[in-house]
Order: C-alpha cells, then structure tokens, then sequence
C-alpha cells in the first residue's frame, strides 16, 4: 500500500511515518467491523496475555535458580526443584495459551472475513450501477480482496503481538524492581531514550507525509501516463519522450525521500541502537559491575538484570512495524466501512410494472456532486419502437441522460418514467428485463462463449444462441474458435474490439430488452468490422425503442429524433432534414463534422465499398 525506495537500514523514522500517515482514520470503522467477533477477540487477548506473562516466567525461574547457584549451598540445591518445575509448567502454559490465542483470533478472523466479503458481496449487488462504473473495479477488488486482508493482518496477528511486547516488559520490569529499584530504573532508561529519540525523528512527519503523498502521486500520475502513451510516442520515433515525466518524477522522488532520510537518519539510528540488546548488556553490565563492586548488590542479583533487561525495552524495536500494520488495518476499516455505508439503490416500497414500454422524461435534473447539475430541465419522449439520437459536444451530459434509464443513477429532480411507472417504483429485476444497454467498454466474463450471450437469459436453448449470434454477425467467428461456442474467453482466446462488441451485441438481442440504450462505438478496427457492428446493430434495433448516444452524425441521420444537448439541456430536437433547414446547432455541429471528415459525415453508406457506415435506422428498416 506504500511504495518505498531501497534505502539505508536505519531509515525507519521515515517508514514509519510513512505507514503511520497512510490514514488519520479514527479508530471507530475498526471497531464497529470487529464488533461480532469482539467476544472471542477480548478471549484470545486475555489468553496471549497470560501467556505473554507466563512466557517470562521461565526467565525469572532461571535467574532465581542462577542466584541461589552462585549464593547457595549444596542442601539449598534441593531447593532448586520447585523452580525448575515452575519455570517447565510456565513455559508449558506459555505455549498452551499462547497457541489457543492464535488459534482463537484466527478462528474469529476467519469468520469475520466470511461475514465481511458476504456482506460487502450482497451490498455491492445492490449498489446503483453507475456507482460501480464511476469508480471501477478496482475500488471493489481493494475492499473485498486487499482491505479485508489487512484487517486479517491486523485481528490474527498485530493484535496479539502488541499484547504480547507490552505486557512481557511490565512483568519483567516488575520483577526487576522487586531485585534492586536502582538497575531497575537504569533498565528503563534504553526504552525512556528510545521513546524520545524516535519522537524526535517523527518530528515534521505530518509536512513530510504530505510531500510523500504528492510525490508518490507525480509518480502514479506519470506512469499511467507513461503506460497509455508509449505507443503514441514511439509510433512517431520519440520513445524517450513518453519516459522523460516519468523518470522526472520518479528522481524527484527518490531526492525527497534521501533528504528526508538523511535528515533522520542521526536521531532514527541511535533510537534503534539505544534499545538494540546488546547496547542494553553493556548499559547494564558496567553500572552492574560497579554496585557489585562496591557491595550495593550481589553478583547473583546482577543475574536477573543480564537475563531479563534486554527484555523491556524490546518493544520499541518492533513499535514501528505493528504502528504500521495498526494503521493500515484502520485504513482498510474506514474503506470497507465507506463502502458498506454507500447507499443502494432502494427498492421499491410500493412496486409498480410498467404498462408498455414509452419512455418520457420530465423536467429531468441531474448533479454527480449535488452542487452542479450536468442535466437540467430535460423533457423527452422515447415512443416504442423508435429510434432516438443524443448529439452534442463532448461533456454536454449525452452518457448521463442515457445512463438514468437503466437506472444507473437516480434523478436528482424531475421523473423517468416507463410505460407510465416511475423508474424508481420498478423493481430492479423487471426494469432490467425492459431496458438494456450496449456499452463501448464491452466487458465478457471470463466463461464460455455460449454462457456470455446467455447472460441475460440463462435458460435460453443452444438453438436460440446461435440465431442471436448469427444475428450480430459473430457467428462465423465464434465458429473458428478452437471449442466454439464452448471456448472460454480470457484464457486461450481474446477477442477483438469488433468481435467482443458483436457478442455483447448478442447478447441484448438474447435478453430482448425492449427499449434499450447504446452506446455507439466511436471507432472501429476496420471498415468491414465496422460493417458486421453496423449489421449487427440494425438488428438489434429493429422493432425496438433505441436511445443511441451518436458519437459521428453520419450514422443517425435518419433517427426518428436527433436530440441535441448542450451543457445539460436540450436545444434542439428533431429529424435530421428539419434539423439541416433550422441552421441551429445541429448544423454546427453537422459542418463541423463534415469538415473534419469529408468521408465519414455526408453520404457515408454510398461511398464506401461496403456497409460501412449504413446507419442504424436503414438497417432496422431492411
Ligand atoms: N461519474 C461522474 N462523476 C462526476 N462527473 C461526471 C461523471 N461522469 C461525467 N461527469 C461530468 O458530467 C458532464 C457530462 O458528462 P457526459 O459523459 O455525460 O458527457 P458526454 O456528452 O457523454 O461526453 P462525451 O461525448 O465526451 O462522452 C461532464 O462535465 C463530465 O465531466
């Protein structure tokens, strides 16, 4: 979740505070996701402190035997058995404990994850559509994979480890003071000078973090950029052009980031050498020397604080990477509790089914942000059976309108209504029954062909399928395919542009959604693929009510309705002649065209060698 450069072993102030400033995410999300297993989470924290405790008990048990050693006489060995079986039986426990909390955290982890992935699994079934065509897959994949992985780190493992480094060292320094209070205080000092050299270090972190944040995203930013642009640049001969953002980027980064190192490195590494074991022997073993010396203690007393202090000041060596983990998992609580908190899209408390299939939108208002509205005031009437065209400049809310009939966002004002029910009073399954959509960003399922046509009518016979597919002009090629209409997509074989959007093509026919809404495909392989899509399109137009979001003129001219969008609103409308004879928008918009491609936008169907072009309204009239 962070990407770091290979530095210097002791850069771990600058780690650290890299894993500690991933979120400022309060603890509540965590807290609340925890909350049906938090009975056997308190369990397995209880049982690894016990062991934690009992863990240290072999180590006093041992210290006790070494000073009754070296003090003792022969008929006090005897008395050494006791602690033998002590420290044997503690250690026992140690074990028996610390494998049932492990054992127990993991259980209620595994169990957490099943609730979550299902939970999160049935909420996002029910998020509008459009919520996950924002943001992707990916927002998806993070929650149900990445974050629910990170909390796995953080229940089954981080939890019982921060048990475990805190409660040792306080038994330990207990014990220790119980032997003589002064080496006690000297033990504390390591993790006192730890503690403060480490603050030290974090000092400024927050302002660092921020450059962190703005470096690492310059890198994302230019590689992404770098990724889709190298093809482009190459293709002029400019290779080393299409890395140069990416490498300025990824040197800024890498200068940051040494800086920031270097300027901790002094106060990071003597945090780490302060409380490392071996500097604690030698803080121990020189005051030690002297009180046994000068007779202030025993030398078997001295045995404890040689055992055992190494031990208190141990946890500041592992804080930052538990900080870290502790951080992460409260960051992937608030992502996976944002998600569950999204609101899906509500069913209907009193359902109503449409009564025939025209479509009118009314004083139709739409915002994304709730503050601008990309539609407004937007009146419209799909008749059955007819085709409508939306046109207008890029930007100018022609996908949002055709995106609320399928629902993937609700009006912000106004209604949609089918067949005289408002959208939002249709239940989920039978709007979808009655309004399909063909995307441009086709997506196949990684299955067989057959089952990707079937999608929207699982029961469909093979004999259906095929007449669908012949229909969307894939059938020859699903043919040559190595199993046919059996083959899995994604493996072996991938698809072309063209193909996959014949299939989903195919695949509307199959489900026969009356109204339906496409997105037409604003470039094309090839002229023949264009013509196989343009046949395929006209069949599936034929009989049905179209929205086509028409990206080139050409190919709607003689829609039913061309509708013309502007910043949100509809400024004109109606048949392309009319439209020509108005010299409106449309007009623009046609010459505008026309002179940026004298071939494609007046008279296309006649002048190319095959149907490329033909539009959809003389197909679905053949
Ligand atoms: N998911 C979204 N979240 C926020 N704003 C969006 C979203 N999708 C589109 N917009 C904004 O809404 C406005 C209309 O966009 P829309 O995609 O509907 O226009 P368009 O006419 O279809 O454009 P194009 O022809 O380029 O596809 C634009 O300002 C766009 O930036």
């Amino acid at each position: 979740m962070k990407s770091q450069p290979p530095g210097p072993g002791p850069a771990t102030a600058a780690e650290e505070a890299v894993g500690a400033g991933t979120s400022a995410a309060p603890p509540s999300p965590l807290r609340g996701l925890a909350e049906p297993v938090r009975g056997r989470l308190a369990l397995a924290v209880g049982l690894q402190a016990v062991a934690a405790l009992a863990g240290v008990v072999p180590f006093i048990a041992v210290s006790r035997i070494a000073e009754r050693l070296t003090e003792g006489s022969a008929a006090e060995g005897d008395a050494l058995w006791p602690l033998v079986a002590l420290a044997c039986s503690a250690g026992f426990a140690a074990l028996v404990c610390g494998t049932a909390a492990g054992a127990l955290a993991h259980l209620a982890d595994n169990d957490l994850q099943l609730t979550l992935r299902r939970r999160l699994a049935r909420h996002i079934g029910r998020l509008p559509l459009g919520r996950l065509t924002d943001r992707g897959t990916g927002e998806v994949k993070q929650a149900v994979q990445d974050d629910v992985s990170a909390l796995h780190t953080l229940f089954a493992h981080t939890l019982l480890d921060v048990v475990s480094v805190l409660t040792a060292p306080l038994l330990t320094l207990a014990y220790l003071f119980t032997v003589d209070w002064r080496l006690a205080l000297i033990s504390v000092a390591p993790l006192l000078l730890g503690v403060l050299l480490f603050g030290r270090a974090m000092a400024g972190a927050a302002a660092q973090m921020a450059e962190f944040g703005a470096a690492t995203g310059r890198i994302s930013a230019a590689a992404v950029e770098f990724a889709s642009g190298i093809a482009v640049f190459k293709s002029f001969g400019r290779g080393h052009r299409a890395h140069e953002r990416f490498v300025r980027a990824t040197e800024g980064f890498a200068d940051f980031f040494s800086g920031w190192v270097r300027s901790t490195l002094a106060t990071s590494t003597a945090a780490i050498l302060v409380v490392a074991p071996a500097v604690v022997l030698l803080l121990l073993a020189v005051p030690g020397a002297v009180f046994v010396t000068q007779g202030w203690m025993t030398g078997a007393a001295l045995v404890p604080f040689l055992l055992l202090g190494p031990a208190v000041a141990a946890p500041m060596g592992v804080v930052g990477p538990r900080i870290q983990q502790i951080r992460a998992g409260q960051a992937a609580a608030v992502r996976v509790t944002a998600l569950l908190d999204t609101p899906t899209l509500p069913e209907p408390t009193a359902p109503a089914l449409p009564d025939g299939h025209h479509v009118r939108l009314r004083a139709v208002s739409f915002s994304y942000d709730g503050n601008t509205d990309v539609l407004s005031g937007v009146d419209l009437d799909l008749a059955p059976g007819t085709v409508t065209a939306l046109v207008g400049p890029s930007g100018s809310g022609k996908s949002t309108l055709a995106s609320l009939l399928p629902r993937f966002h609700d009006v912000t004002a106004g209604t949609v209504t089918l067949g005289g029910a408002d959208l939002r009073d249709i239940p989920a399954t039978e709007l979808y029954r009655r309004v399909g959509f063909v995307l441009q960003d086709v997506r196949l399922l990684r299955a067989g062909v057959a089952d990707n046509i079937r999608l929207g009518r699982p029961e469909a016979t093979d004999e259906e399928v095929e007449r669908c597919a012949r229909a969307a002009r894939i059938h020859d090629r699903i043919t040559e395919l190595p199993d046919g209409y059996a083959t899995e997509l994604g493996t072996a074989v991938t698809l072309s542009g063209g193909e996959a959007q014949r299939l989903s093509i195919a695949r509307a026919l199959l489900a026969d959604a009356p109204v339906l809404v496409l997105d037409e495909a604003t470039a094309y392989a090839d002229p023949h693929s264009e013509a196989l899509i343009q046949d395929a399109l006209s069949a599936l137009a034929a009989g049905r009510t179209l929205l086509v979001i028409a990206h080139r003129l050409s190919t709607v001219r003689s829609a039913d309705r061309i509708v013309v969008l502007e910043d949100g609103r509809v400024t004109e409308q109606g048949r392309h002649d009319d439209l020509l004879a108005a010299g409106g928008r449309y007009t623009a918009l046609w010459d505008a065209q026309r002179n940026a491609d004298p071939d494609g936008a007046d008279g296309v169907p006649d002048q190319r060698p095959t149907r490329a072009g033909a539009d959809i309204r003389e197909g679905s009239a053949r």
